[in-house]
């Protein structure tokens, strides 16, 4: 089975060449966005894609530019499209993203809409385990350390993709995902060291070989150009373009 992915999205949250990290995936008719930034709607209307052609949206953490294009997104739904889009994250996320990030624009106690559920069809993961979202395409949440006390999560699709979302380095968890067989690392790059908050290039270079063989490079800053040929085996994914991975 092979499945595509198209980053929507390559930059850093504060990135101004590059729109937020935010991926679609395809999967034998299928379509799942992973994360939904503030720069989401902008970028789908770029690529021609409609919002109504999106079959789920998963949500890694709540930072700007992985739920800010998610008001949009559940006005259109609710008002034009009069429907609900399965949104699937972690089930601590769920009163976070509500009462957190989003309820002060899409409450509506006139109309008594109160909650995360009146706009999406809520699908609550648990992290570490398996949940297919269509034949040949299953999504696993794995704990990410990137905020203290912030829950975030990366997602393994079919158990063989790994997308990091935004995490600190975590050497032993790609060790242990390679040799569990995962076939490509979509992994977050700070171009720049310290990384307080993300995995930096200079961590990213401390991989062996073949795990930067297998690793795609995404949520860069503007300067990345600067950068190309000086992260080893690793590549930079590109934004807009898609990728074929079997998996
Ligand atoms: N402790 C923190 C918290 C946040 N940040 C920056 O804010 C951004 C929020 O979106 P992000 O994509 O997680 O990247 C974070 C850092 O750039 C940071 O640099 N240090
Ligand atoms: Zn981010
Ligand atoms: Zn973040």
């Amino acid at each position: 089975m092979s499945l595509q992915i198209q980053m929507i999205g390559t930059g850093s949250a504060f990135a101004k060449t590059y729109y937020n990290n935010n991926a679609l995936v395809y999967a034998g008719g299928f379509t799942l966005l992973i994360d939904c930034g503030y720069t989401a709607p902008r970028a789908l209307h770029e690529l021609g894609v409609s919002l109504e052609q999106i079959d789920a949206v998963l949500i890694s953490h709540t930072h700007a530019d992985h739920i800010g294009g998610l008001e949009e997104l559940a006005f259109r739904y609710m008002y034009t499209f009069k429907r609900k889009i399965p949104l699937l994250l972690s089930t601590n996320l769920e009163t976070i993203l509500w009462e957190q990030s989003l309820r002060g624009g899409l409450e509506n106690l006139a109309e008594d809409v109160t909650s995360l559920n009146d706009y999406f069809e809520v699908v609550a993961l648990s992290e570490h385990t398996p949940t297919t979202l269509h034949p040949g395409l299953t999504v696993e949440l794995l704990p990410a350390d990137h905020i203290p006390g912030k829950p975030c999560y990366s997602v393994l699709l079919n158990g063989k993709i790994f997308f990091s979302a935004d995490t600190r380095f975590n050497g032993p968890l790609l060790y242990e995902l390679h040799h569990k067989g995962c076939t490509v690392f979509l992994h977050d790059c700070q171009l720049y060291s310290p990384g307080m908050v993300h995995a930096t290039l200079d961590e990213l270079l401390t991989l062996p070989k073949a795990i930067q063989q297998k690793t795609l490079l995404m949520h860069y800053g503007d300067d990345m150009p600067q950068f190309i040929g000086k992260t080893g085996d690793m590549t930079f994914i590109e934004q807009f373009k898609t990728y074929t991975f079997e998996a």
